[in-house]
């Protein structure tokens, strides 16, 4: 007799920076799946805006900070999940978002390790992909590709932003990339569930990139986490790519002008950029999205007795920080 599989499903979101992994993950929090979701994200930057952009869970989003992107299995991440399964509570889902500047094998490896693999059951990678930027986040960043070829579903978004024959052209190109994989099509993420969760989809395989079998694939090894050195992974890993973050956090409010004024002109190489604004005069607090050349700020809820502040974190290539962080202080208003 086929015994029942009693271990806890897991999902890994993954895909390029400001493709919408945030917003399918909200989705599926907000859908009414009946199940209890427990959530895990890991984000770049050195100050975290993630967690609060996750709506519609009660439980608590644990947040991992810049995780070691080379390391063949992410301790830290095995160590959220122990601690989840611990709880009392237990969830019945777990939900894993990873920045968009990772490679979303040692994630994966991390739950194929035997003390995760006896509770948990990867169920499936799931990479949101662009379509107004494909070609842009290709080029970007060779993670990209990889994101692609480790996905079991590929998710195609903001199809809206791009015409028929665009998404018709980018499906081509991801089914040479990786055939076997599911392709969705969507808008803001939005997606039939039964075809995202709990589809026993994952490949071991996959992961393998055609190596060999039984064999977890290794990742280049990195010397400073073998020796328990500290130092910061995203600068060393990602200087290839020159890909940097600049954060920026203060509790004055910004002149709507002179922000506007700098969005105008953004300082040369940022492509994403994220956070959570107090602009003078407004009483709500808004979240700020940039991503190419698109930037949107949208309301959500007024201030309320919360200490008001501002929470930034701009993404690009070759920064010039200095520069930046100059010209956002001269957006804020003295009060
Ligand atoms: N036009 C359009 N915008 C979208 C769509 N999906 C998401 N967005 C917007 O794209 C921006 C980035 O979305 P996120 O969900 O934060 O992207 P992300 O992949 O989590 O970004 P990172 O955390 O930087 O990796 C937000 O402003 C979203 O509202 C879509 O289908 N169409």
């Amino acid at each position: 007799m086929e015994q029942i599989d009693q271990r806890i499903p897991a999902t890994i979101l993954t895909g390029a920076l400001g493709s919408g992994k945030t917003t399918l993950l909200n989705y599926i929090l907000q859908e009414n799946h009946g199940l209890k979701v427990a959530v895990i994200v890991n984000e770049f930057g050195e100050i975290s805006i993630d967690h609060h952009l996750v709506v519609g869970t009660d439980e608590e989003v644990v947040e991992l900070a810049n995780g070691c992107i080379c390391c063949t299995v992410r301790e830290d991440l095995q160590q959220a999940v122990e601690k989840i399964l611990e709880r009392e509570d237990r969830p019945e889902y777990l939900l894993v978002e990873t920045t968009g500047l990772a490679d979303p094998r040692p994630v994966a490896q991390t739950f194929l390790i035997d003390e995760l693999n006896e509770q948990v059951r990867l169920d499936a990678i799931v990479t949101v992909i662009d379509a107004s930027r494909f070609s842009e986040n290709l080029e970007l960043s060779g993670t990209t590709t990889d994101q692609i070829l480790a996905g079991d579903i590929l998710i195609l978004n903001k199809i809206d932003l791009v015409s028929s024959e665009t998404v018709g052209k980018i499906k081509e190109e991801l089914y040479d990339l990786n055939p076997a994989a599911r392709v969705l099509d969507t808008v803001n993420a939005r997606v039939d569930l039964r075809l995202l969760l709990d589809v026993g989809m994952f490949q071991l395989e996959r992961l393998f990139g055609g190596g060999s079998e039984g064999e977890l694939l290794m990742l280049e090894d990195c010397p400073d986490c073998a020796f328990g050195v500290e130092h910061n992974h995203f600068h060393s890993h990602l200087q290839d790519d020159e890909i940097s973050s600049v954060s920026f956090a203060s509790d004055r409010p910004l002149d709507y002008d002179r922000f506007g004024e700098f969005m105008g002109n953004l300082p040369g190489g940022i492509f994403r950029g994220k956070g959570i604004l107090w602009i003078e005069g407004y009483d709500e607090k808004l979240i700020f999205h940039l991503v190419g050349d698109r930037s949107q700020a949208v309301a959500n809820g007024e201030w309320g007795r919360e200490p008001r502040y501002t929470k930034l974190v701009l993404i690009g290539k070759r920064l010039n920080r200095d520069d930046i962080l100059c010209k956002l202080e001269s957006c804020l208003v003295n009060v």
